[in-house]
């Protein structure tokens, strides 16, 4: 088994898992949206827990849909390789009509490093991959800064922080789909707190990471990975250039007053 093995089957998964989405999507319809979301995160854990159980039998996965107990199972902490995936990120987008903001994440974790990943935008055709990390987009200086933000749940830092350095919120629905907004220049940053978990972030932040963009704990330091605890509650990724602004826009905000 090779390193780039590891790269094309996470691409080769998330792209899978996305197709199979699309077609449950078109097959069940939107009458009943928490049915039809519900309906996707079980097929699409399913479909990826069994592939790796049968590609990748020695390893670990660590999935948003597994239950608690298999959540904290011990084995995926004694592990050297854990597969962390998010099969469904974007539920609410998913299941509301002509939405493209959803997506599905396969990483893979290796002795304390994001080692590969993939994150497939089925509606927008196309698979961001660590097997052929994307070109990050030029920025032009001096235009007005953008920040990807929740759709429903748009964190209070991110506002203060935008009407400070007079930068524009975009309100994108999954950290996928928003992480994939910077990676493809249609967004410069995408910032969260608040609450979130490993799986939210570790396929796209593999990605960001490999295409050589910024993405961090919003108050600079690094993102771990198959912690005990999967909570990672905020999370700062953007183009290279304009990180040092935003993370001392965050110090700042974050200052208690004297
Ligand atoms: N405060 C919070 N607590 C827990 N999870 C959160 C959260 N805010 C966002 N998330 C998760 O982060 C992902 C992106 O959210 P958003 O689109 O609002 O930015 C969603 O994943 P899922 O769709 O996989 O549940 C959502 O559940
Ligand atoms: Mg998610």
């Amino acid at each position: 088994m090779t390193a780039r093995d590891d790269h094309m089957l996470a691409a080769e998964l998330a792209t899978e898992a996305g197709k199979r989405l699309v077609e449950l999507r078109a097959r069940v319809g939107f009458a009943d949206e928490k049915a039809l979301g519900d309906a996707g995160d079980r097929a699409s854990h399913r479909f990826l827990t069994d592939a790796l159980r049968r590609l990748r039998p020695g390893d670990a996965v660590l999935s948003e849909e597994a239950t608690r107990e298999e959540r904290a199972a011990s084995r995926r902490l004694s592990a050297d390789r854990v597969w962390i995936i998010d099969p469904l990120d974007g539920t609410n987008e998913f299941s509301e009509p002509g939405r493209t903001d959803w997506a599905v994440h396969v990483a893979l974790w290796e002795k304390g490093e994001l080692a590969a990943g993939a994150v497939a935008l089925p509606a927008q055709g196309i698979t961001l991959t660590t097997a052929d990390p994307p070109r990050l987009p030029d920025r032009p200086s001096g235009g007005r800064i953008r920040i990807a933000v929740s759709r429903s749940r748009a964190p209070e830092i991110a506002v203060e922080l935008a009407n400070m350095l007079g930068a524009e919120l975009v309100r994108i629905g999954s950290a996928g789909a928003k992480i994939a907004a910077v990676l493809t220049g249609e967004v410069d940053a995408y910032l969260h707190a608040g609450g979130q978990y490993e799986w939210d972030s570790a396929a796209p932040v593999a990605v960001a990471l490999a295409a050589g963009a910024h993405a961090s704990r919003i108050d600079g330091s690094p993102l771990a990975y198959n912690r005990p605890d999967p909570f990672l509650p905020d999370i700062l990724v953007s183009l290279p250039g304009v990180a040092p602004m935003l993370l001392a826009g965050v110090r700042d905000l974050s200052r208690p007053p004297s």
